[in-house]
């Protein structure tokens, strides 16, 4: 099975537009999104653009703001106050990497918890860690949204992640264990990761490196998450998993482009509407 990122999070934004049809009515005002977006990397250029299209789908507001590579960190922590003390704004985000001038700890820190939209604030990661309710990641809560989606049930099964970081590998394991699997997060100093990656019922791959994982690494039956946005030999997008080579030896598997990456922006919407109906008191 292929799982088509695309066409669940057209449904559900399908299904958040709704919502937010129906709340016109119910408030005096529209959720409304931040984005900010320092330098000119081509890559998140596209991002951006498509968190305020996703915005204007759904029929949310949204406030794009941008600055060149030389804006100092001092700047942006100030516009950050601004937009946290501005009733208007739900949601803050700022696009990620940041130019190497600027501490992106500290950006993110300066963010108000019930703003941050990316779930990157310490105060939310702990919330996560700890199991209490608070506003998750968007590429993990697609993940889960996804295995939802497929009716797949993550008790007992063992989940292999691969890749350590703060915005995937991290938060997502965190997401499984609380979903009862058994989890192991591997990295780039594993030992025997092709064994450790064997044993997985779910395999999730958020390494940064092109087809990395090829059918060897892969369990018959197995479901194959990939967050990878590579580019291949051809120049072509591709994920961390060999696509072609592990397609028939797995249960599901979601491909690059049109997995788990379009998801990442409708969860974005969907937190977003949680800010919004936090911030009315609900
Ligand atoms: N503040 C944040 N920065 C970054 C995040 C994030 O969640 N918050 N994640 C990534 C980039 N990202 C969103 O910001 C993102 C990446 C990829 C996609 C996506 O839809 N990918 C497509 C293919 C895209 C392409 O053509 O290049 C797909 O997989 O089908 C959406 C969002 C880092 N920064
Ligand atoms: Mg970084």
């Amino acid at each position: 099975m292929i799982i088509s990122g695309k066409e669940i999070s057209t449904k559900i934004k399908d299904q958040l537009k709704e919502e937010v049809e129906q709340m016109k009515n119910k408030y005096d005002r529209l959720p409304k999104l931040a984005v900010i977006l320092v330098g000119e990397n081509q890559a998140s250029q596209v991002y951006v653009r498509n968190k305020e299209r996703g915005c204007s789908y759904v029929g949310m507001d949204s406030l794009k703001i941008t600055h060149d590579a030389t804006f100092s960190e001092e700047e942006l922590l100030n516009e950050i106050k601004q937009l946290n003390e501005d009733d208007t704004v739900d949601g803050i985000l700022v696009q990620l990497p940041l130019p190497d001038h600027i501490n992106e700890d500290k950006v993110l820190e300066a963010i108000d918890p019930s703003k941050d939209v990316d779930g990157f604030h310490p105060e939310n990661v702990a919330k996560l860690f700890l199991g209490q309710k608070s506003l998750v990641p968007c590429t993990p809560k697609g993940m889960m949204v996804l295995l939802d989606e497929i009716n797949y049930d993550l008790t007992g099964k063992e989940v292999v992640v691969v890749g350590r970081s703060n915005i995937v590998g991290k938060p997502v394991s965190l997401l499984c264990l609380q979903k009862n699997a058994t989890v192991t997060i591997a990295h780039s100093k594993t030992k025997d990761l092709k064994e450790v990656c064997q044993r997985a019922d779910v395999l999730i791959a958020a390494v940064g490196r092109a087809k990395m994982i090829n059918r060897d690494y892969v369990k018959e039956g197995a479901v194959v998450l990939d967050v990878g946005i590579n580019r291949d030999e051809n120049n072509k997008l591709c994920g961390d998993v060999d696509f072609e080579d592990v397609k028939d030896k797995v249960y599901a598997i979601t491909p690059v482009p049109g997995g788990i990456g379009p998801m990442t922006i409708t969860m974005l919407l969907h937190n977003t509407l949680e800010a919004f109906y936090h911030h009315q008191g609900e």
